[in-house]
């Protein structure tokens, strides 16, 4: 299978053709970086052969664009699918994804959390689709290798209403992490899940990820790729209190703080530059600024790695790779001086003639040194061309998986109800944007009444339409004392009456419903799944303590669905499902 992948980094791309079949032959690659005034390094290896230029593009996106082009000179066609790096895949996906519209929207709802990187990334993602429209497009996270960190490494302490927002650390350049922690396990000659790794990839953006026995257990990147190390223009870790003072001190807003220390922090403030080439040239010259900046960098990073040792209880290897990791012989030396207590030997010959040819990986430690030094190249491109073959060889069929989300009680009015209960001229007002395009859960809440019990504070969906609607458990509907049939939503002729109560009035009104377990679908995966709107399918849970399988579940495809499936309270109670799930759609054949 011949892949071409993207790799759109904070201040670069790369790009990669692969042949992958059993084995790993690289076709072309490129890279493209330091760019100013209309113009940008290339850096271009074909069938092995070296070339460096100067090119006209003076933008990621201009880059982008000419790939095709030098793909197209070197004679290549014949490419099966094309991979993409995407920075932030928020916890959907804990695995590659074919990236359709509805891939996309969830990939874009994430931007605001990678602001420098997502935007990059489906730049490649567009221009890809309009040059190759048949071919698929497969995503291949940054995140996804984090999502196995237990939680107590993931989760801030917080209040609780912000973690339910999403407010959880992810970690970034797992797919970079992934692929040392294997170089690393194949030099060493051990599996990897008998190894404890730090893995220090030091690029524009920089990471340390913890590698406990194969998979991530801590990285230094949190929500964004803005916690932790210092980077080229992004501060890494700041004491949050940093916010206030700003803005009583100097006036600044969040926004203002936020694009400061994205793209104005970091080595750029510390020298004035985001390079470490240039702070390392400027430091030999005698520049105190970038003397301090270069042991900063340093100091930081060798706080992490000692506290991920700490976090495993000792480290069989540490690995250097990203663009200073491999090529800065003495910053590896700085980070390695003074860990020599945790069995941290660098040879400083080894060290300083480190050639990375052939995808080689040095080992840097001295004679009798515990834990082993290794320097590689990060592969990406080619991690991602792997992963782009597996995932397209098992989504054949595809695995149709999809989100599970839970509906507690709530209440969706009509305007003349709303009035009734609200008052003359009262108007829904949105609290917070639900998954569904358009819909929101309104500020106001009412009581719903039967003759048995009440429910209070129930939540109003909006918008309003142009009929209420109630939905309840039917656990509910025993504390109510009414008995209501399982609908679809809009489905409410000869539905029972209940009473609704509001600040401003009460009502009557038929409308009572428990909701059918149903899936708003998105047509691209109706068609890519092959099911039709109202056809009634399995949804098999796992993952969840008490997986079960859902019959007799109803699809709604609706043009601007977000593909997800509804169940109701005593649904997710028999499934042992608490805020969400996933859930696999078996289909008849
Ligand atoms: N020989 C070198 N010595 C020191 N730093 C280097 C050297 N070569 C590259 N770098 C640094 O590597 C960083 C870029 O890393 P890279 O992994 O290519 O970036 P990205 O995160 O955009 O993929 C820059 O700070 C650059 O100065
Ligand atoms: C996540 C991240 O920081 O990526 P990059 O190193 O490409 O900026
Ligand atoms: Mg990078």
């Amino acid at each position: 299978m011949r892949i071409l992948v993207f790799n759109a980094g904070s201040s670069s791309l790369k790009f990669g053709l692969y042949d992958i079949a059993g084995t790993e032959t690289l076709r072309v690659k490129g890279g493209f970086d330091r760019f100013h005034d209309g113009s940008c390094d290339l850096k271009l290896t074909v069938d092995g052969a070296h070339h460096r230029l100067r090119a006209p593009h003076g933008d990621l996106a201009a880059a982008i664009a000419a790939v095709p082009g030098i793909l197209a000179a070197q004679g290549i066609d014949g490419i099966n699918a094309i991979g993409h790096r995407i920075a932030h895949g928020g916890a959907l996906f804990d695995k590659p994804a074919v990236l359709d519209t509805s891939t996309l929207a969830r990939v874009e709802q994430l931007t605001p959390l990678a602001p420098l990187h997502n935007p990059a990334n489906l730049a490649g993602v567009a221009l890809a689709r309009q040059v190759w429209p048949d071919l698929p497009q497969v995503g291949v996270f940054d995140t996804s290798f984090h999502l196995s960190a237990p939680e107590f490494s993931t989760t801030y302490a917080v209040p609780q209403a912000w973690r339910d927002a999403g407010l959880r650390r992810f970690g970034f350049h797992g797919t970079s992490h992934k692929y040392v922690g294997l170089r690393a396990a194949e030099v060493i000659g051990q599996p990897l899940d008998r190894l404890q790794i730090v893995s220090c990839h030091l690029g524009n953006g920089a990471s340390v990820c913890a590698i406990n026995r194969g998979r991530s257990m801590d990285s230094s990147m949190g929500l964004t790729p803005l916690e932790g190390l210092v980077m080229g223009t992004r501060s890494g870790d700041v004491d949050p209190g940093a916010f206030g003072f700003l803005s009583r001190r100097l006036g600044l807003t969040i926004e203002e703080i936020e694009s400061a220390l994205y793209t104005d922090s970091g080595l750029k403030a510390l020298t004035g530059s985001p390079d470490m080439r240039d702070a390392e040239d400027r430091a030999a010259q005698g520049d105190t600024a970038a003397q301090l900046a270069i042991e900063i960098y340093a100091y930081r990073a060798r706080k992490y790695i000692g506290a991920y040792a700490a976090a495993m209880g000792g480290i069989d290897a540490l690995v250097f790779t990203g663009g200073i990791g491999e090529n800065s012989a003495s910053m590896r030396r700085r980070i390695c001086d003074g860990l020599e207590f945790m069995g941290v030997t660098l040879d400083i010959d080894r060290n300083q003639r480190v050639d990375l040819a052939d995808r080689a990986a040095p080992e840097l430690q001295s004679w009798g040194s515990r834990v082993r030094v290794i320097v590689t190249e990060t592969q990406e491109q080619l991690q991602i061309a792997r992963e782009t073959a597996t995932a397209l060889a098992v989504m054949r069929p595809a695995r149709l998986v999809l989100p599970v989300a839970v509906s507690a009680r709530h209440v969706h009015l009509c305007q003349e109800h709303v009035e009734a209960l609200f008052g003359p001229g009262a108007t829904l007002t949105p609290e917070f944007p639900l998954r569904q395009p358009g819909n929101f859960a309104a500020h106001q809440k009412v009581t719903i009444e039967g003759p048995k019990g009440a429910l209070h504070q129930v939540r109003i969906l909006g918008p309003t339409r142009s009929r209420t609607q109630i939905e309840v458990s039917r656990t509910d509907t025993f504390a109510l004392g009414v008995e209501a049939p399982v609908r679809l939503s809009g489905d409410l002729d000869a539905t029972p009456k209940i009473r609704l109560k509001g600040p401003a009035g009460s009502i009557e009104t038929d409308g009572l419903i428990i909701a059918a377990r149903h899936i708003h679908m998105h047509p691209d995966d109706a068609e890519r799944w092959g099911v039709a709107d109202r056809e009634e399918v399995e949804v098999r849970v796992t993952g969840t303590g008490r997986g079960m399988t859902f019959s007799g579940v109803i699809v709604r495809v609706q043009p601007t669905a977000f593909t997800e499936m509804h169940i109701d309270t005593d649904e997710a109670n028999a499934a042992g499902i608490s805020g969400g799930a996933e859930g696999a759609l078996i289909t008849a054949d």
